[in-house]
């Protein structure tokens, strides 16, 4: 018997049991449809005489990804969830999920209501919400804790961490680990419990054990979530739901669990979160200006991969390229720096194999200092150091020992990926890399492609990064792309606000308490202010005596900061040198402390420039640095270097530290309105009019113009823009 009508589908199988199948494919979220589908399966199920137990599961080996993400913006309508999983629980036969693939949000949720769960050995289950703004108001904060005790369930609500099916059984989400079919395992199991009493297997019935330091955890957890979260409301209401678990009996607690998702549910933190989690995947269906595409652009296979160079990042990406799985050929020319980073890279396989509890694949890699150990592969990273002449030379040995068609790519923050493509006979083979420190650790990766890049090229290199685990984004190539570009009228700002003021510390706390987890200051001082000195003075920015005169902060017609370079001539390089914008216990040391001497330097450089100090209050810090970095945002949109705007935001968020909630940049910019931030660029820029970046992007005027239209509408304004630029 079956019925396939609805968006669950029932289906009585071993002559007993009530089949009801999701089916919503790609992960059976729990659209309306959906929902009005298993409201009326289980009734169906439970008023059919024949039938003795229900086993619900989801279609294509994908229990369900939970509530449909892209309804909450809609006037919802449907079946709600809560009734939905009270019903089940409260019914007279067993319920068993059989899950499978993954059980998230929503999907667990409907898991805890059944009377049994058993799950397939890969399955992985989580209460993700929180990550979109939100808490599990499904029951999820009422029943987890109660179920798994609330330390466990603070932990699991409060970071949305997925835990795979081992973890699950070993807390006790799940009864049952199965590596057969978990459906077939499931209809089995259901019978076998059949007729049973259901009284000890309905979660909302128990008692919360309560830990004995009930008090001192909640505050602890309640600190922790505070400190990182800087200023999301989400995992602090998380915490006040598990609270509500603990303390009230299970109806009074879902009216808190519902009170605080109702606050959260309209919230713009909520907005953002979710913008960002369609971002993160919209940006995978890249498009470069040729209108090249991700459908259209069948990436090459990539077996063997080589990197070339290992410092810091070529041993980072060594490690990510092994984890995937492919064999890797690293070489580096000097013998001691190989041996050195033999060791590194194996002790960073071993550490992450540890951590995941696998074997570590150091196997895969070869180490040579040869670069004629590289002909045979199909793809190399180059990672030497950034300087465009050595930077040639390698890539023009590459060009000459690497099979035909190997793709060649760069590990640069900031060099011409055209220039250097065009140093080699094959242009359309190169593309840049741009991974971020620790390279196997951090998210993001930029893939840089300049005008002759093969679409084959990008593509390979955007689906080499996924299976790394990256969130990659395709960008053209200009100077700094699209993260270190934005970057540059942020810093600038905030050295123009020391000029006229403020102090390091007035700037980070504005930044941090926006929700950025370092300071521009404190975060220079971790990155080493000798970097960003470096590439000032091959700029020629640098003048080499910059003692007195009003001269020295004007450079190329334009207003310059010299603090910085004026710091790192004094060996203030940052927590490397234990100085910088401020004081360290020892070089190395993390703990950034003030430093009266970086006061006084500061109020003897404004005298010796004539510069009166005034108070600066945070709204003028994050005012001046975040709209001159927006704007900088829309001059990339304009040209073409970024597709749209999501683009900016994912590498916002993933590579910089933009606060997940203020769902990066641009959003943000739509968020305040965009009418507001083009008024405060120009009243900026007319108190600094020998200041470019402040100078309002033409595409924002014509945006605001056009009655500042949402987000997702802004591409079609850019591209009829760009036709008449
Ligand atoms: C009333 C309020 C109740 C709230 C409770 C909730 O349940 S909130 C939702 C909680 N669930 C989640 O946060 C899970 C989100 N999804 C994922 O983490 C992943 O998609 C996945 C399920 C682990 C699958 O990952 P995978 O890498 O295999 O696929 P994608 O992430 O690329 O997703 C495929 C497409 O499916 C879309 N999608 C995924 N989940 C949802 C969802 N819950 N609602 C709507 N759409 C969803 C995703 O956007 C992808 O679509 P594309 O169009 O292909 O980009």
């Amino acid at each position: 018997m079956c019925d396939k009508g609805s968006m669950a589908q029932y289906t009585r199988v071993s002559g007993f049991v009530g089949l009801i199948t999701l089916q919503n494919p790609p992960v059976n979220a729990l659209s309306a449809a959906v929902r009005q589908g298993i409201v009326d399966m289980v009734e169906r199920a439970l008023s059919d005489p024949i039938v003795k137990s229900v086993v619900i599961c989801g279609q294509n080996g994908n229990f369900c990804g939970g509530a449909d993400i892209k309804e909450f913006g809609t006037n919802m309508s449907g079946p709600p969830l809560v009734p939905m999983i009270d019903a089940i629980e409260a019914a007279n036969k067993p319920v068993v999920a059989a899950i499978e693939g993954s059980a998230l949000g929503g999907g667990l949720e409907l898991a805890l209501g059944c009377h049994y769960r058993i799950a397939h050995s890969k399955a992985r289950l989580g209460l993700p919400e929180v990550t979109l703004g939100l808490l599990p108001a499904a029951g999820g904060t009422q029943r987890l804790p109660r179920l798994v005790g609330v330390p466990a369930a603070l932990n699991l609500i409060t970071t949305g961490r997925h835990v795979t099916a081992a973890q699950a059984l070993q807390l006790g989400i799940v009864d049952q680990v199965t590596d057969h079919n978990a459906v077939d395992v499931a209809v089995t199991f259901s019978l076998s419990v059949a007729g049973q009493s259901l009284d000890a297997r309905r979660i909302s019935t128990y008692l919360c054990p309560l830990p004995s330091d009930f008090d001192a955890l909640f505050e602890g957890v309640m600190q922790k979530v505070r400190q990182s979260a800087r200023g999301a409301i989400a995992p602090v209401a998380c915490v006040q739901a598990v609270r509500a678990a603990a303390t009230l009996p299970y109806t009074k607690g879902m009216e808190r669990e519902q009170e605080l998702m109702a606050t959260l549910f309209t919230s713009g933190q909520a907005r953002a979160q979710q913008y960002c989690f369609f971002a993160q995947r919209a940006v995978g269906r890249w498009r470069m200006p040729s209108g090249a595409r991700w459908e259209t652009s069948k990436p090459r296979p990539v077996h063997k991969a080589a990197v070339i160079g290992l410092g810091t990042m070529g041993r980072g990406i060594t490690v990510a390229l092994a984890q995937t799985g492919l064999s890797v050929v690293a070489v580096e020319t000097q013998e001691k720096q190989l041996m050195e980073a033999k060791q590194a890279v194996s002790g960073m396989l071993e550490r992450g194999a540890k951590r995941h509890g696998v074997v570590p694949t150091l196997d895969r890699i070869s180490y040579s200092q040869n670069i004629q150990a590289i002909a045979e592969v199909d793809l190399v990273i180059e990672a030497v150091f950034e300087d465009m002449a050595l930077k040639t030379e390698v890539f023009q040995q590459l060009s000459a020992v690497c099979k035909p068609g190997t793709l060649l790519c760069t590990n640069t923050s900031a060099l011409d990926v055209d220039k250097l493509a065009s140093e080699t006979p094959n242009p359309e083979l190169v593309v840049g890399m741009h991974f971020f420190a620790p390279a196997h650790v951090m998210k993001l990766l930029e893939v840089v492609y300049g005008p002759r890049s093969s679409p084959q090229a990008v593509a390979t290199a955007m689906q080499l990064g996924k299976k790394m685990g990256k969130v990659s984004v395709a960008v053209g190539n200009c100077r700094g792309f699209v993260g270190n570009r934005m970057l540059m009228p942020y810093l600038q700002q905030a050295f123009f606000l020391l000029e006229e003021g403020a102090t390091p510390e007035l700037v980070d706390q504005a930044l941090e308490e926006f929700g950025f987890p370092m300071g521009v200051f404190r975060m220079s001082d971790l990155s080493g202010l000798d970097i960003g000195w470096r590439v000032r003075k091959r700029d020629e920015l640098v003048e080499p005596d910059m003692a007195s005169g009003k001269s020295a902060r004007i450079r190329q017609g334009s207003r310059y900061s010299p603090l910085g370079d004026l710091l790192c001539e004094q060996g203030r390089f940052g927590q490397k040198t234990g100085r910088g914008w401020y004081q360290y216990d020892k070089p190395g040391s993390r703990v950034a402390r003030s430093d009266p001497w970086l006061h006084s330097f500061l109020v003897e450089y404004r005298a010796r420039h004539g510069l009166v100090p005034r108070s600066i209050d945070h709204q003028e810090v994050l005012e001046r640095c975040l709209y001159a970095l927006i704007n900088e945002g829309f001059r990339i949109l304009e040209d073409g270097i970024a597709a749209g705007p999501e683009d900016i935001d994912v590498i916002y968020v993933f590579g910089y530290g933009w606060p997940r909630h203020r769902g990066g940049p641009m959003f943000y910019a739509g968020m305040v309105g965009l009418a507001k931030v083009l008024e405060r660029l120009e009243h900026y820029q007319q108190a600094h009019p020998d200041v470019p970046y402040l100078q309002p992007c033409s595409l924002l005027r014509r945006l605001v113009a056009g009655g500042s239209p949402p987000i997702h509408r802004w591409r079609e304004v850019i591209k009829k823009h760009q036709s008449q630029l």
